[in-house]
């Protein structure tokens, strides 16, 4: 691969370019970041990885081989119109923008192109990420190995038909906080219980690390594992119960369907905003 342009140098993107980089599946000088406007990002994501950014659609575009787009659904009809003389069918262009289509970023270029649409998540900086993808039919043999080669060099990736990607969004895509968010409670108990906030996190981490690694490579079931840890009369019995009285349960449930919903409200507006032009 010669040449990546990165259009958007936000969160996903920073986490997209440190774990390629990472893992060598492009080298710094060949890869090209822009922004809508905030120069001082630019600059930063510049020295902090040795790469290049520019605002000069043609230094962006010239000979580049894979185009990300990075930037969020709602600017995605402004960013594309603006860039749309400069990608060609020869171009494989990777969206990254949850709840948008394959084919609304071709309507937006106004033309036919080869469009993947990925949902990866943030733990692409670390080589975690969990992505899913969907292509459309311009996509070539050698442009999907491409595909997944990228995505590989970041974590685990799969395929799937486009109409899962909303429901993947709302998993995997928003799933990073949904965990950040239990650390967040389990570090505030701890320190209730009186804990130290170092040893803390040092606990909660290896426990996740942990109960993942099991899940992956157990052929039980979580329930059956959680049967395992849970004493009768004992402790993991008291705190669970107390998580089914809450509903938290239902409230992770809840949860990850109002994300996947918010994920195919934002395509459909943006779709919808289309139809006045
Ligand atoms: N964050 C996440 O965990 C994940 C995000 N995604 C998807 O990735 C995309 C980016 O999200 P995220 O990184 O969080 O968003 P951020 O808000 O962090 O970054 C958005 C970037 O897009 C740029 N931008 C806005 N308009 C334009 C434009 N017209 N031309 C060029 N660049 C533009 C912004 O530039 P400026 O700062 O100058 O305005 C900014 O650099 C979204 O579509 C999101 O759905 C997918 C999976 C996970
Ligand atoms: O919150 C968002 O909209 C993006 C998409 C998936 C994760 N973050």
């Amino acid at each position: 691969m010669k040449k990546m342009t990165i259009v958007g140098g936000g969160s996903m993107a920073e986490a997209i370019i440190s774990g390629i980089l990472e893992n060598g599946f492009v080298k710094q000088k060949n890869v090209w970041v822009t922004n809508q406007s905030n120069q001082e990002r630019l600059q930063y994501l510049e020295k902090r990885y040795g790469i290049n950014g520019t605002y000069d659609l043609q230094t962006l575009f010239d000979g580049t081989d894979i185009v990300i787009l990075a930037m969020k659904p709602k600017d995605a009809a402004q960013a594309i119109a603006k860039i749309r003389g400069h990608l060609s069918e020869q171009m494989l262009i990777v969206s990254v923008l949850a709840g948008v289509s394959l084919q609304t970023i071709e309507r937006i270029a106004g033309k036919q192109l080869a469009v993947v649409r990925a949902m990866p998540n943030t733990s692409a900086a670390v080589g975690k990420s969990a992505t899913a993808i969907a292509v459309n039919e311009r996509v070539s043999k050698s442009q999907l190995e491409t595909t997944r080669k990228l995505f590989e060099t970041v974590g685990l990736a799969t395929f799937v038909e486009e109409e899962q990607l909303d429901a993947v969004t709302g998993l995997s895509g928003s799933g990073p906080a949904y965990i950040y968010y239990l650390i967040e409670a389990m570090e505030n108990s701890a320190v209730e219980i009186g804990l130290e906030k170092q040893i803390a996190k040092q606990l909660i981490v290896q426990t996740l690390i942990g109960a993942a690694e099991m899940v992956r490579s157990s052929a039980k079931p979580p329930e059956e594992l959680r049967r395992e840890v849970t004493s009768p009369g004992g402790t993991t019995e008291a705190g669970v119960r107390i998580l089914e009285e809450n509903g938290v349960r239902q409230a992770f449930i809840s949860c990850i369907k109002a994300a996947a919903t918010q994920s195919k409200k934002m395509g459909d507006a943006l779709s919808s905003e289309l139809k006045v032009y």
